[in-house]
């Protein structure tokens, strides 16, 4: 029994974890770049005691997914940097709006005061949610943006809803599905007719769910010791001492001392299924037959691998659009940032600006006196910005950044040194409907009996701890006939 997993990224590798934990070898890695990390990129200037986070820089130690992913983190005896709620960085996230940077309310002030760029207090949101009827017919989907803006109105869906849907995935509120991340609230909302009455109601019912990482650890002796302290020490979030990029790097090399093969610069450019229920890999000239795949691939790439012989699956997968990111890391050797000290801060998409939102790195992370900071611009907006004939210049992208960084943070200074990394496709778009297109995906996969999972950022959610317990889930689901 031979089974490859297609990616090495930090799904490919969780999946090559958790593979090996239950199937023990022989197990194999294909990955097509010389690296493992896919979006995991931490560049570390050593001599200067700072760092570029390329890609993700902080975990959320939240529930079951964070704890799960805090399980790994104590196996493989990561450095965990933690940032724990009472840090500026955890409280104070910022907007660029109507010409001001603006601190989002983080206690119960904001409720009752009027704060920018809100023009009435937030309760006011909150009796629109208790005064207003009707829902979405049941079981349908809806948008996030239509959703907030029906329960809380539309300031609430421009200048609270969207900015977070941008800081999350580059994506257009309008367009992402409300299930994506408000999936408990809409269904409450269309069991009791409203946010807040469902939120009362359910704290009463359902007392069960504040306990987080039920499920995978049953009992709570079994709770990861990292995740008991991340609850008792109340962190927020948390990074790695050389960066994030420590984690599949880590991880790669605990694979390869317990033999499990992870081959690099390894593509796979077709995937087929023979009738006695084989899959057959092509990798460079080798045909390479195995007994099960887990692909932790992008879709629109594992839509490649398919296509000749299931089109059908090939153009559901298709159907999963994704966005290219640009992203910008500055350095700056003096304190740039002395009155905005905190995460960063989002640019809500109706502003209409190129940048997506700003990272304050060196206010999350100690930096050795230097001020780092990253801007992140384009996503599903980026063909309105960038997409031009030839091509937009990384010089070009470098001085649109730094005269947005002039314009919002009004940093004169040149940074001492800067970095830019054009992220082709590097986020999918979970529209309206994406539960039932993935749905609809793993039912072709079970219906043909094809010996494929499919875990990663495609389908279960996009950040780390989505994508690792997806992988651990698939692997759970795997099974043998023989
Ligand atoms: C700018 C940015 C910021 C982010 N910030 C955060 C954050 O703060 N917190 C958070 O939790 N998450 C964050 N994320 C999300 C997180 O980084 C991703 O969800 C996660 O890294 C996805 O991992 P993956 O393994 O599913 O996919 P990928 O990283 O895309 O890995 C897929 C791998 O497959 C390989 N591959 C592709 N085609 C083939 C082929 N044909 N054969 C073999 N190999 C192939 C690729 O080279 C790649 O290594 C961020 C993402 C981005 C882009
Ligand atoms: C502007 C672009 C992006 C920024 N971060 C990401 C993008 C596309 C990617 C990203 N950020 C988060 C996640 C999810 C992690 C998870 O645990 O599920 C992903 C994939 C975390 C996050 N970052 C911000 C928010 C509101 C969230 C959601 C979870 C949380 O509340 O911690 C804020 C934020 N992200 C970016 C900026 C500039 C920013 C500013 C406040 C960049």
């Amino acid at each position: 029994m031979t089974i490859a997993v297609l990616g090495g990224g930090i799904s490919g590798l969780s999946a090559g974890y958790y593979l090996l934990r239950r199937f023990g070898k022989p197990l194999t890695i294909y990955e097509a770049s010389p690296r493992v990390g896919g979006w995991i990129r931490s560049e570390r200037h050593k001599n200067q005691g700072f760092l570029f986070e390329c890609g993700p820089r902080t975990i959320r130690p939240k529930g079951l997914p964070g704890a799960n992913t805090l399980e790994l983190v104590e196996e493989l005896k990561l450095p965990i940097k933690a940032i724990p709620s009472s840090h500026v960085a955890a409280r104070n996230r910022m907007l660029y709006a109507k010409g001001q940077i603006c601190m989002l309310p983080n206690g119960p002030k904001g409720l009752v005061s009027v704060v920018p760029p809100f023009s009435k207090p937030l309760y006011r949101a909150l009796i629109h949610d208790l005064t207003t009827n009707g829902t979405v017919a049941k079981n349908q989907d809806e948008s996030i943006y239509s959703f907030a803006e029906r329960r809380f109105g539309k300031e609430i869906a421009d200048y609270a809803i969207s900015p977070m849907i941008c800081g999350i995935c580059a994506g257009d509120a309008r367009e992402i599905s409300v299930r994506f991340l408000m999936e408990t609230l809409f269904e409450q909302e269309q069991k009791y007719g409203g946010v807040l009455k469902g939120m009362l109601y359910a704290r009463f019912k359902d007392k069960a769910d504040k306990a987080g990482a039920q499920g995978l650890f049953a009992d709570g002796q079994d709770e990861p010791s990292l995740y008991r302290q991340a609850r008792q020490e109340k962190w927020a979030m948390y990074g790695l001492g050389d960066g994030l990029e420590q984690l599949p790097r880590t991880l790669r090399k605990y694979l390869g001392e317990r033999d499990v093969n992870v081959q690099l610069n390894s593509k796979c450019h077709n995937l087929s299924f023979n009738s006695d229920g084989c899959a057959v890999l092509s990798i460079r000239d080798t045909k390479v037959p195995v007994s099960h795949v887990v692909s932790s691939l992008p879709a629109y790439q594992l839509a490649q691998l398919t296509r000749t012989q299931h089109p059908s699956l090939a153009a559901q997968l298709l159907s999963i659009p994704y966005v290219d990111v640009v992203v910008v890391n500055m350095q700056y050797d003096s304190d740039q940032l002395l009155q905005h000290d905190g995460f960063g801060l989002l640019v809500p998409p109706v502003e209409n600006l190129p940048v997506l939102g700003i990272i304050f790195d060196s206010c999350c992370f100690d930096m050795a006196g230097n001020t780092v900071i990253t801007v992140m611009m384009g996503g599903r907006w980026f063909d309105k910005w960038f997409s031009q004939q030839p091509a937009v210049s990384q010089k070009e992208l470098r001085d649109i950044a730094q005269q947005q960084v002039r314009k919002i943070l009004r940093i004169k200074e040149e940074p001492k040194f800067s970095r830019v990394h054009m992220l082709h496709k590097c986020i999918p778009q979970y529209t309206v409907g994406h539960k039932r297109r993935v749905e609809g995906i793993r039912d072709y996969i079970r219906s043909y009996k094809l010996p494929l999972s499919l875990c990663g950022a495609a389908y279960d959610g996009v950040g780390i701890n989505d994508v690792i317990l997806s992988a651990r889930r698939q692997v759970d689901a795997v099974q043998f006939t023989t």
